[in-house]
């Protein structure tokens, strides 16, 4: 899966642009303020249906324009391709797949799937809970079809039984609780299964860049597991009540990542601590791979970022050697290391929100 051909409009500086990428590495390069995050921005907008810097809309579209759209020719394998485009406006999106309207932002992100590492993706693992529950829950949809739906009617009924906590009317509760324990205890074994198939794949990619013993990753499933769940549901009332809100559940979940029994973020060095959270991205897509034999694009943003020279020869030579297309930005050239040992690259300079295409004979070393 691979984007043949891209066309981005009024996204940030970038005004009007198209590009031929290639189906392998992609390297972007300009100057401060020149686009580059623009041209990331663009690919995530069109595989997610929002910003990965904003929640802000508007603050992406071209400043003096109404709308943004970004579209694309997406390879799928075996030689068929399918037609993605979205616009937005700041308060609406219009998903269009193979010229048809669609109002599902999940079928953008079954036509493109996509992984991005940037600067703030260290959060991962040094920030709250919630965008751990979100990488998970990524994985799991991109495995598994029927977990989304189920997800869905859990967050639906954690809806309702939290109206009726905030306005204490609680008598029909049971009904909700009911559903929350149906959908919660299924929503948890698929993270459970899930996180036992990524582990392995973790371990072998960690390896390869950090020479770190004994890490572990495991699931925190948002309550007691020594207790039933709609046990809980029952214990908690009064304390739900009070505060509004459901206390117990899959929605409070998480996952640890351990380095010798503690906590990655309290024993690793800053530098490690990015490196560990790529490998959670790259492991994720190498899963995806293995079980679906493909997957879309992977973003990487300021690959320089604090990532030493030898590290980021490291994530090129994996990049180079998983079969997938990739878009990766730094300031200069020389940040991407030597490019004369892979094939089936493309360059490109981004200057003012113009990205051309630099041509260079392969073989050269830059
Ligand atoms: N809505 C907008 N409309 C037009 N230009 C914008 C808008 N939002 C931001 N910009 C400008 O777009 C330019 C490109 O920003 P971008 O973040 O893509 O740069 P970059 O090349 O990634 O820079 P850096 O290397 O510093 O991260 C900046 O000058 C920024 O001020």
């Amino acid at each position: 899966m691979s984007l043949q051909r891209l066309d981005i409009y009024n996204v940030r500086n970038i005004c009007e642009q198209s590009i031929t990428p290639s189906e392998g590495l992609n390297f972007i390069y300009g100057k401060n303020a020149s686009g580059k995050s623009a041209l990331i921005e663009a690919i995530f907008l069109l595989g997610r249906a929002k910003s990965f810097r904003t929640s802000f809309i508007k603050s992406v579209i071209s400043f003096e324009q109404e709308y943004l759209i970004v579209s694309a020719q997406v390879l799928h394998g075996k030689g068929s391709s399918i037609q993605l485009g979205i616009q937005m406006d700041g308060k609406d999106v219009e998903i269009r797949i193979n010229q048809q309207t669609s109002q599902k932002r999940s079928d953008l992100a079954y036509g493109l799937p996509l992984q991005i590492i940037h600067p703030k993706s260290v959060e991962l693992l040094d920030a709250g809970a919630q965008i751990r529950r979100e990488f998970l829950d990524w994985g799991i949809f991109n495995h598994e079809e029927k977990f989304l739906p189920v997800w869905r009617k859990y967050k639906k009924a954690l809806a309702q039984r939290n109206a009726l906590l905030k306005t204490k009317s609680v008598n029909q509760i049971h009904v909700w609780d009911n559903e929350l324990v149906n959908y919660g205890t299924i929503v948890n074994d698929y993270r459970q299964q899930y996180l036992e198939k990524l582990r392995p794949v973790l371990k072998a990619t960690m390896a390869r860049f950090l020479a770190l013993n004994d890490i572990d990753m495991c699931l925190v499933s948002g309550w007691d597991i020594t207790k039933q769940l709609e046990q809980l549901f029952i214990d908690d009332l009064e304390k739900d009540m009070r505060y509004g809100y459901t206390h117990s559940g899959p929605h409070r979940g998480d996952f640890h990542l351990l380095v010798d029994n503690k906590l990655a973020k309290d024993v690793v060095s800053r530098g490690q601590l990015k490196l560990l959270v790529i490998c959670l991205k790259l492991a994720q897509v190498e899963l995806m791979i293995r079980e679906r034999d493909s997957f879309g694009c992977i973003l990487i943003d300021d690959f320089a970022a604090e990532l030493d020279k030898d590290n980021r020869e490291k994530i090129l030579k994996f990049l180079y050697g998983i079969n997938c297309q990739v878009f990766i930005t730094a300031t200069e050239i020389i940040d991407f290391g030597k490019l004369d040992e892979i094939k089936n690259y493309k360059l490109f300079h981004v200057e003012q929100g113009k990205i051309s295409c630099v041509n260079v004979p392969h073989g050269t070393s830059l």
